[in-house]
């Protein structure tokens, strides 16, 4: 996969941004979802690649767009799985909060895990850290190794959470331990990448969020010459059994890092929707005019761009909210 499909991976989040950006504060997540979901659909016609859906909006019963399966782009290009959150964080953005983001990873055909939509236990760090963690250590134990090469203190150590009840042990045992807590409310991919961007200054992320969401991170935190590990957890017998048949042998298998993404030819893109740590959100400048905010990554290099663009939406009315 080349740099020119990275490029064209963006455009299509720019515009599941831009779309859904038009919903912020509204308290309406669904409209927000559906806003972005349609943009990207639209755009991927025109992206030259043989991509097909491998984590998406749902089953084919369960989404009319960017379902699993569906064949995407103008079948021209490289044969690649695609990966989607047309809106990653729907509730930040119908409260109008801040870490929501248009999220898209690509690799080459068959290397990203078909990970069924429920839980995922995941650690990741950055580079310093990489090949020295186990998601079964004891937290205390993790955040001795990565303070150690991250070379910090371990009272200067900070441990990104989602704020959730099923994390509250883990909270204390860091706080216990003399670690700092960061805790979001929504939003893992972010949450997770930013352990390898020095400058958020955050140094480990852990916790249980939604798999797909754990796939996606995966790619980027490749791009970035991080590490992630990461174990499927299903809540009953039928989820087991929807992981077996998602090629899942075993559905409690240690993933790691290559398990997520087995190739090192993969892309990640994402555009901000609401402001963030990572990224700006879209930004109505006024007039007809929009900026947006994006980052993508090809694991290959390596090369990490950060790109503002400025859209003139007269002349894109497809991504428009309609006022009724
Ligand atoms: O809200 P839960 O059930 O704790 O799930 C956590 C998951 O929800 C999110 O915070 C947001 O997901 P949505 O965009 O689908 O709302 C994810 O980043 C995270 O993986």
């Amino acid at each position: 996969m080349d740099r020119e499909l990275a490029l064209e991976l963006v455009r299509v989040t720019e515009a599941a941004a831009i779309a859904s950006a038009q919903w912020m504060g509204r308290g309406d997540k669904m409209s927000a979802d559906d806003a972005a979901t349609t943009a990207m659909r639209t755009m991927f016609d025109s992206v030259s690649m043989e991509g097909v859906v491998v984590i998406g909006e749902g089953e084919l019963d369960e989404a009319p767009m960017l379902y699993i399966g569906e064949e995407l782009g103008n079948k021209t290009g490289p044969s690649v799985d695609i990966a989607v959150d047309p809106l990653e964080g729907t509730n930040i953005v119908s409260k109008g909060h801040n870490n929501a983001v248009a999220v898209i990873a690509a690799a080459e055909r068959g290397a990203l895990l078909h990970a069924p939509d429920m839980y995922m236990d995941k650690i990741a760090v950055g580079k310093y850290a990489k090949g020295l963690i186990h998601i079964d250590d004891p937290i205390e134990r993790t955040i001795d190794i990565v303070a150690r090469a991250n070379n910090k203190r371990v009272r200067d150590l900070t441990v990104i959470i989602q704020e959730r009840d099923r994390h509250q042990d883990i909270i204390d045992r860091v706080i216990k331990k003399g670690a700092r807590v960061k805790l979001f409310g929504d939003g893992d991919v972010g949450a997770s990448i930013a352990t390898c961007l020095p400058e958020t200054g955050v140094d480990l992320f852990v916790g249980r969020g939604g798999a797909p969401e754990g796939v996606i991170s995966a790619a980027a935190i490749k791009s970035l010459g991080g590490d992630m590990q990461a174990r499927l957890a299903p809540q009953d017998e039928e989820e087991m059994e929807r992981c077996r048949q998602m090629g899942l042998e075993d559905p409690l298998q240690h993933l790691t890092l290559d398990h997520l993404v087995k190739s090192d030819d993969a892309i990640f893109a994402a555009t901000g929707v609401t402001e963030g740590e990572l990224l700006d959100g879209v930004k109505f400048l006024g007039g007809d005019l929009a900026q947006t905010d994006s980052i993508v990554m090809r694991a290959k290099t390596r090369t990490v761009r950060f790109i503002k663009a400025h859209h003139h939406l007269d002349y894109k009315p497809h991504l428009v909210k309609n006022e009724e």
